[in-house]
């Protein structure tokens, strides 16, 4: 079995909880509560500025250039469309950037600066790994029902679905089985420990959202 599947394996109960949320289910139904999109969107976007960081490091990692190319055009959607996607639907919905971190974005946040910090390429990808499969799992099967929705809905599915974003979880996937079995037995340890947090967070960061992270107003 892959890796990637076999870390997924082990960590089924919290990833089937992230991945089939009552969050994104309402989001996908369009009934999603708009304070609580809100909240979330604040509380995200917080999360892209260290996965960012995070992306970029793991190219900086990259074995060889053919490595990298598409983790870098990855990263060209992040901070383009899907950067511009946080910036449109804050105003539209007519909230600020936040600038308070909830405690499931400050928890999020740390294991990402942890990763990137560390240097080592497999324990990033454990986490980017993590963060993209779980959200093409859940917008995968809304796909359709996408263009029925307004564009803060409907664009947060787009994002996370569809063949350019299934190729890049098929590369961030094959970039950590490949280097797999070439971890020492302490190294794949961290690995699998990097793996379980993140979905551990993912699900919390989706249960906080359900709950409803604070939202932050125009003053
Ligand atoms: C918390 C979280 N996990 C994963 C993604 C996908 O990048 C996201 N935008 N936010």
């Amino acid at each position: 079995m892959r890796a990637t599947e076999q870390l997924k394996e082990l960590n089924l109960e919290n990833w089937t909880a992230a991945t089939g949320h009552a969050f994104t289910n309402a989001l996908g139904a369009g009934t999603l509560d708009l304070d609580k999109m809100r909240g979330y969107l604040q509380q995200d976007y917080l999360f892209v500025e260290e996965f960012v960081r995070l992306l970029a490091a793991a190219i900086s990692n990259a074995p060889t250039l053919a490595d990298a190319v598409p983790a870098a055009q990855f990263l060209a959607v992040i901070t383009g469309p899907e950067n511009t996607y946080f910036q449109r639907s804050l105003k539209a919905l007519n909230v600020p950037e936040a600038s308070n971190h909830a405690p499931e974005t400050t928890a999020f946040l740390d294991l990402m600066r942890s990763a990137r910090l560390s240097g080592n390429y497999a324990e990033m990808l454990a986490v980017l790994v993590v963060a993209e499969w779980s959200y093409l799992s859940w917008a995968s099967p809304m796909e359709d029902n996408a263009k029925d929705l307004p564009f803060w809905f409907g664009e947060w599915i787009t994002l996370h679905a569809g063949a350019g974003f299934q190729g890049v979880v098929d590369y961030l996937r094959a970039q950590l089985d490949a280097v797999w079995p070439t971890l020492s037995d302490a190294a794949q340890d961290k690995v699998r420990r990097n793996f379980s947090d993140a979905v551990e967070l993912e699900r919390a960061f989706f249960d906080a959202a359900w709950a409803g992270f604070a939202v932050e107003q125009h003053i």
